[in-house]
């Protein structure tokens, strides 16, 4: 088991800031997820931390040693990419057992290696076939099975999942993190699926354009998100990102979402703080909401309704101005109805499509709704994620 650590990590190519100033540590035997939309640095962060890229600046440590003092074959690093490549002309056997023919193992002793690794990955009954003859999930635990026959200290993996078919893939989310534990191997793992960021790591990483967002246990990055993005990002089921403005008069606040406002309660720490950001543009982020009773409604219209199975999912167009979505050109052309008596200021043209800010309800089953209905839902304070116009967040609990 190795610590990895990064500091000032950055790679730039040419005119792209591949990799920004990142601080990382990864505690050993950590299993750490990467997570971020294509193009945001995952594999070159991955490739900068194993040591096989070299940075334009900072530094990356394994147990406190520079991995540039390291030589390669010491840094017992495995690793396993999407597009991994088998030798077809050899078995599932041969396969695995390649990385130790370099070394001087006894046949018997790489025999026993290999049963044992392909016993651990789920494929003990395959190690005579060819690849050819071979599932893409069966493919990749050969791939892993190859990777982890020495043994490593330290295990990456890049989207190793991406070709595999949604059946396996959920298989071999749970292998994978079992193995990892099993075998106390330092991990990091690469995607940009949320499902398998939130389901496999013990810490996340999110990363935007070379830049580091948040670090922390999946349940909290969720739940309690440094940045829009992050909270945008992390969307399952949908966040709703509606602007906003907050007013402050008599004590009280109102977040005016054009269309209609929340009145925040008077007396309430946290509405107090709040207050400071009077007259500010805000976007507020709701996650999928439960019907319940609270201080504070929305109401709305729905306007979709999707059926998971164990509850629904109602979309409720509640009139609000849908915020930029964060990959899109800063160009919003959304118009809204200016029927609030705060006088909601949108800085939008009113040219284009009526707005649909929708907020997402979780109807349990066997209770129905049905598009047309009109729903009254329950907004508590502690339901309010609030982000600045840079996309920072608003925190406004007591300390
Ligand atoms: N060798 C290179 N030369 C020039 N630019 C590069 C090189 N490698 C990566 N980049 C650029 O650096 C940025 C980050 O690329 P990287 O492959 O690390 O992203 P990623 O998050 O892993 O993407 P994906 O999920 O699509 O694999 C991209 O803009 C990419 O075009």
């Amino acid at each position: 088991m190795v610590a990895i650590a990064a500091r000032g990590l950055t790679k730039i190519f040419d005119d792209v800031v591949a990799v920004d100033d990142v601080d990382l540590e990864i505690k050993p035997g950590e299993f750490l997820v990467v997570l971020g939309p294509t193009g945001c640095g995952k594999s070159t962060l991955l490739r900068l931390l194993a040591g096989f890229e070299e940075p334009t600046s900072g530094t990356v440590t394994f147990d406190g040693v520079p991995v540039a003092e390291i030589e390669p074959r010491e840094r017992d690093i495995a690793v396993v990419f999407q597009n991994y490549a088998l030798y077809p002309h050899l078995t599932v056997a041969q396969n695995i057992g390649f990385p130790l023919r370099a070394t001087a193992a006894p046949a018997a002793d790489i025999g026993a290696r290999v049963a044992a690794v392909a016993r651990n990955v789920g494929i003990a009954d395959l190690l005579s076939r060819y690849p050819e003859h071979l599932s893409g999930g069966q493919r990749q635990r050969v791939a892993m099975a190859r990777a982890l026959v020495r043994q490593p200290a330290v295990f990456l993996l890049d989207e190793p999942l991406s070709n595999v078919d949604a059946g396996a893939r959920a298989a071999l989310r749970g292998e994978i993190v079992a193995l990892a534990r099993r075998l106390a191997v330092t991990t990091i793992y690469v995607t940009h699926d949320q499902t398998e960021a939130m389901s496999m790591a013990d810490r996340i990483a999110v990363l935007r354009l070379g830049v580091l967002q948040q670090v922390g246990p999946p349940v909290d990055v969720y739940a309690d998100p440094d940045t829009l993005f992050v909270a945008a990002f992390l969307g399952m089921p949908r966040t709703s990102l509606l602007e906003a403005a907050v007013y402050a008069q008599d004590g009280g606040v109102v977040l005016d979402l054009g269309s209609q406002v929340l009145e925040l309660p008077p007396g309430d720490p946290r509405t107090a703080r709040l207050a400071e950001h009077h007259t500010e543009r805000v976007t507020l982020v709701l996650r999928a909401l439960p019907l319940q009773e609270r201080d504070m409604s929305v109401r709305g219209t729905v306007c979709a309704v999707e059926n998971l199975g164990h509850e629904l999912l109602a979309h409720v167009d509640v009139g609000g101005v849908p915020s930029v979505r964060l990959d899109a050109p800063v160009a919003p052309s959304r118009a809204v109805a200016q029927s609030t008596p705060y006088g909601f200021y949108p800085a939008y043209d009113l040219v284009d499509a009526p707005p649909t800010g929708e907020v997402m309800v979780r109807i349990p089953v066997p209770v129905q709704v049905r598009i047309g209905d009109d729903l009254d839902v329950g907004v508590g304070l502690t339901d309010l994620l609030l982000f600045d116009r840079a996309g920072r967040r608003i925190r406004f609990d007591p300390v």
